[in-house]
C-alpha cells in the first residue's frame, strides 16, 4: 500500500519542490480545506442537524437561499477571518466583498467562494459541493473593493472544489497540475488519491439540462442534436447523457472518467449571458479542467482569458474533454461567421 499523503504533507512538497506556493497560500488552503471538512459535517447531518430546507431570505442573485448556503458560507468566513493570509473574501451569497477586520494582520490574497454548489439538491441527499478561487490582492491595496477580485482567471494562484457525496473529495489546482484528495473520516485529513488526474481528450458523455433544448441558440442545438443521433449521426458514435445539477458532481465524474458540461445560454432569461458565475463557478473550473488536460470556453472564448467586469457577472460555460469542446465552440464560430 502506498504512503498515505496528507494534503498538508503534498503542500509541503509542493513548496519544497517548486517554490512556487508561499507559506501563507499553503496556510490559506489548509483553512479552506478545514471549512470544507465542516460543511461536510454538517451535510452530512442532514435532517438531523436541522440544516436542510430555506433559510427565509434572498441573495444578490435573486435566489431563494438554503439553510446551508448560509451556514457554509458563515462557516467559510469564520475559518478566513483571523488567518493573516487574506485581504478580503467575495462569495455568491455576499452582495459585496468582506474585508478583513482591521483587528487582523492582512494578508496577500482574495478569497472567491461558492460556499454552497448545487442548492437545488440538498433537500433531496444528492451531492453537492463548494467551490474556491485565489487571487493576489495588488500590492497597494489595504481595503480591497470589487474592483479588486476583477481579475481575469489566468491570474489565479489556485482553484478547487469539495464534493460533499458518499465520500468527501477535494479537488485542487496550483497552476501545476490537478490533484485530487479523500476525506479520511477517522483520521479528519484529506489524503492525496489521485495526482495529476488527466481528463481523456475524447469521451461519449455528455451533460446538460436538456430541459432548456427549445431555448437554446442554433450552435447548441446542432451540437447536441448530433450527440443524440449517436452512431447513424454526423459524430458516427453513440453518447450516452448525465445531468446531476450540481456543477462539483458533473465536473467531478468529468475529471474521473471525461466527459462534456454544458450551461449554454437561452432564451429563458435571454438578459443573461448564462446561468453560472464567472468568478466563483466558471473561472476556478476552468483552471482545474484545464490542468488535468481538458478545455473550457464560453462557446466563443476561453473563459480564463475574460476580462471580468462584476464580481456577480455569469457566463455561458461548456468544459470538459478537449475534443469535444473544440466541436461545440467551432459551432459557434462558424455560426457567426456565417451570420
Ligand atoms: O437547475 P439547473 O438549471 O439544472 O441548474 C443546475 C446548475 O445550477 C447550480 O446549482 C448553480 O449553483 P448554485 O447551486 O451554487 O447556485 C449548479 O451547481 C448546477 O450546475
Ligand atoms: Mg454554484
Ligand atoms: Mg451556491
Amino acid at each position: 500500500m502506498p504512503e498515505a499523503i496528507s494534503l498538508t504533507q503534498f503542500l509541503i512538497e509542493e513548496q519544497r519542490a517548486r517554490q512556487h506556493l508561499p507559506a501563507d497560500l499553503r496556510l490559506l488552503i489548509e483553512v479552506v480545506a478545514r471549512a470544507c471538512k465542516r460543511i461536510s459535517i454538517a451535510v452530512g447531518k442532514g435532517a438531523l442537524g436541522g440544516v436542510l430546507g430555506d433559510a427565509g431570505t434572498g441573495n444578490v442573485q435573486g435566489e431563494a437561499q438554503k439553510k446551508l448556503d448560509v451556514l457554509s458560507n458563515e462557516i467559510l468566513l469564520q475559518a478566513n477571518a483571523w488567518g493573516g493570509h487574506l485581504a478580503a473574501c467575495a462569495s455568491e451569497e455576499m452582495e459585496d466583498p468582506q474585508p478583513i477586520p482591521d483587528v487582523y494582520p492582512k494578508g496577500n490574497y482574495l478569497l472567491l467562494f461558492d460556499p454552497l454548489d448545487g442548492s437545488s439538491n440538498i433537500d433531496v441527499n444528492i451531492s453537492v459541493g463548494t467551490i474556491f478561487s485565489v487571487l493576489h490582492c495588488p500590492d497597494d491595496v489595504t481595503h480591497p473593493a470589487a474592483e479588486h477580485f476583477l481579475q481575469p482567471g489566468t491570474a489565479q494562484v489556485a482553484a478547487g472544489y469539495a464534493v460533499y457525496g458518499p465520500s468527501t473529495v477535494l479537488v485542487l489546482t496550483l497552476g501545476h497540475g490537478t490533484h485530487v484528495f479523500t476525506l479520511d473520516r477517522e483520521l479528519g485529513s484529506f489524503i492525496l488519491t489521485t495526482r495529476n488526474v488527466r481528463i481523456p481528450a475524447d469521451t461519449k458523455e455528455f451533460a446538460i439540462n436538456m430541459s432548456n433544448r427549445r431555448h437554446w441558440d442554433a450552435p447548441v442545438q446542432r451540437y447536441i442534436d448530433e450527440l443524440l443521433a449517436g452512431r447513424d449521426g454526423p459524430r458516427g458514435k453513440d453518447y450516452n447523457m448525465r445531468w446531476v445539477a450540481s456543477m462539483v458532481a458533473d465536473v467531478h465524474r468529468i475529471l474521473t472518467r471525461g466527459g462534456v458540461f454544458l450551461y449554454p445560454w437561452d432564451r429563458k432569461e435571454p438578459d443573461k449571458p448564462g446561468k453560472l458565475r464567472l468568478m466563483y463557478e466558471a473561472n476556478p473550473m476552468a483552471f482545474i479542467v484545464e490542468e488535468a488536460g481538458g478545455a473550457a470556453t464560453t462557446g466563443r472564448e476561453r473563459i480564463l482569458d475574460l476580462v471580468p467586469t462584476a464580481l456577480h457577472q455569469r457566463v455561458p460555460v461548456f468544459l470538459g474533454s478537449k475534443n469535444e469542446v473544440d466541436v461545440a465552440t467551432r459551432y459557434h464560430l462558424d455560426a457567426d461567421e456565417a451570420r
